[in-house]
């Protein structure tokens, strides 16, 4: 009988499950949170766009064979041509449309807290914390980070916008606000051309079944 969980506790890199020894890399990161923000004034949700080198790296080895990494590597075979396949990908590649969301590296404040910092900074819009209610939390990523994800729902009105929003230029942060209206949500969400974090996707969907009756808006999912 196999019995995913029987794992014996990992010593340093290695582990044992179903007899088998494993080896795994893991990167440390923080937790964070997400926001799916609904402008009531507008019927929009708010979010944010930025370039994210990670993206822009997948497709960049896309039309670059050989990574950067295997360059400084020597002696080694080159399975693939190293001929480029024409100009790299503009910077446009490796930009995303995201909620609003941010790490969760400051100790003394909540979950509710940081998320109300990350809506003003990025996005431009005061909260009360009161006025956050808790989506659901999960794991960002299972295969290298583990970290975990809380999502909240925000709903402001332009009332509640204080400031243009575009993150903290002396953390390097450079963030586009966007507004998506709600009518043209989904189309938004399912055009692949459009890049977009599973959050996007996931609140989106969670909106349509949870909220829109209450906007009387039908729904095409
Ligand atoms: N934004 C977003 N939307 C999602 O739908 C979404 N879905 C998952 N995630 C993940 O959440 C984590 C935290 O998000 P951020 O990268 O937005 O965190 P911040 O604290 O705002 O910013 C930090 O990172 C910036 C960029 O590198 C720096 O400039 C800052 O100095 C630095 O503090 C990341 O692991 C991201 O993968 C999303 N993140
Ligand atoms: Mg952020």
């Amino acid at each position: 009988m196999r019995n995913i969980s029987e794992v014996q506790i990992p010593r340093g890199r290695e582990l044992q499950q179903n007899g088998t020894k494993k080896s795994w890399d893991f990167m440390r990161t923080h937790d964070s949170v997400s926001v799916l923000i609904f402008n009531t004034t507008s019927h929009c949700f708010i979010l944010v766009k930025q370039f994210r080198p990670a993206v822009y790296m997948c497709e960049w080895e896309k039309h670059t064979p050989q990574s950067p990494e295997d360059k400084v590597k020597e002696g080694e075979e080159k399975e693939e041509s190293e001929e480029s396949h024409g100009d790299p990908p503009t910077a446009a590649a490796g930009v995303t449309y995201e909620l609003c969301a941010g790490l969760v590296d400051k100790p003394d404040l909540s979950l509710e807290e940081i998320a109300r910092q990350e809506i003003l900074e990025e996005c431009g819009y005061d909260v009360p914390v009161s006025k956050l209610r808790k989506i659901t939390s999960y794991r960002s990523g299972v295969g290298v980070t583990g970290s975990k994800q809380t999502m909240f729902y925000a709903e402001v009105s332009d009332d509640n916008c204080v400031g243009e929003g575009g993150g903290e230029p002396q953390e390097g942060e450079l963030i586009e606000v966007v507004k998506v209206p709600l009518q043209e949500s989904m189309n938004f969400a399912f055009d692949e051309s459009l890049p977009k974090t599973m959050g996007v996707l996931f609140s989106f969907m969670w909106f349509h079944s949870n909220m829109a009756p209450k906007y009387k808006i039908s729904t095409n999912v």
